[in-house]
């Protein structure tokens, strides 16, 4: 395979990361010693500022979490500046073992309208940016040899083929509306302006500062929270003190609902 592999993601709790590094990695092994990755992280705001340009030599694996079902919105913007020229893709979404709803298809129709040929898409399961026990740990062992298998199954496809039929991928068109919480009384909430807390124990370290890919955490004085909050939970995973927390009623309600109403396992799916 003569191409450039790259691997490119938002991952603010590290499962995006792994399942697209991993794909690329699994890659370039096939491809041989000289296969290089390029890395485009762009978790953080400054990574989002400015447009990226591929073209025919690229194959791209682009990952997102699922955030309520969808593309996670505040990426929408930066997704669009993101021109394949006919440049290979393959999608990636994680979500967190309730679903990933229509986050799939919007992801591929992206990337299509972006002028990427995509070959194939897989949506795997990630330890749910709200939980500490829900999709606990994954992806796990067995994800990652699915994993392994798939990233074999696109460099066969890539070597075997140079015209590609469009892919199907799981999902409607239009897409569902972005899914919505619920409180103790069912009633539908918005949490879309719940912030993290900070305990005494907070070292002012300065690490949730540095890792929140809204740049919305005080430099100064990292309990305040001075932007969006889109609750990926980077600030609360990565506290070395776990002093960040949530304290909403209806957040901790909804994290709790999710943690006994999906816990069965769900395993990856994958399409090429
Ligand atoms: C705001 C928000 C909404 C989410 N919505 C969903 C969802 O609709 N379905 C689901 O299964 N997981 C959902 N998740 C969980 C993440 O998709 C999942 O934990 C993913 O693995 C996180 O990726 P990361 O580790 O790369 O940040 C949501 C997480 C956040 C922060």
């Amino acid at each position: 395979m003569n191409k450039q592999i790259n691997a490119m993601y938002f991952s603010a709790t590290g499962t995006t990361k792994k399942v697209v590094t991993s794909i690329a990695n699994q890659l370039s092994l096939n491809a041989g010693k000289d296969a290089q990755i390029k890395i485009f992280d762009f978790t953080l705001p400054a990574f989002r500022r400015e447009p990226i340009t591929f073209t025919k030599e690229d194959v791209v694996i682009v990952g997102v979490p699922v955030y309520a079902g969808r593309v996670p919105n505040i990426l929408l913007k930066y997704l669009h500046t993101v021109t394949g020229n006919g440049a290979l893709a393959i999608a990636v979404v994680l979500y967190g073992n309730r679903n990933y709803d229509d986050a799939l298809i919007e992801l591929t129709d992206i990337l299509v309208s972006n002028g990427f040929k995509v070959v194939a898409a897989g949506a795997f399961i990630g330890e749910h940016s709200f939980s500490k026990i829900l999709a606990q740990n994954r992806p796990d062992e067995k994800d990652m040899t699915i994993v392994k298998d798939f990233a074999d199954q696109i460099y066969r496809k890539i070597t075997n083929n140079s015209k590609f039929e469009d892919l199907l991928v799981n999902g409607n068109r239009p897409y569902k509306s972005y899914y919505t919480p619920k409180n103790k009384n069912n009633e539908p909430v918005d949490i879309r302006k719940v912030t993290p807390r900070t305990n005494t124990d907070c070292i002012k370290c300065k690490l949730c500062v540095n890792v929140c890919p809204m740049g919305s955490i005080d430099n100064e004085d990292p309990s305040k929270i001075i932007g969006i909050c889109i609750k990926c939970c980077a600030c609360i995973k990565k506290c070395p003190t776990n002093a960040k927390y949530f304290a909403d009623e209806d957040y901790l309600w909804h994290k709790q609902e999710l943690e006994i109403n999906f816990s069965p396992r769900r395993e990856p799916e994958i399409f090429i």
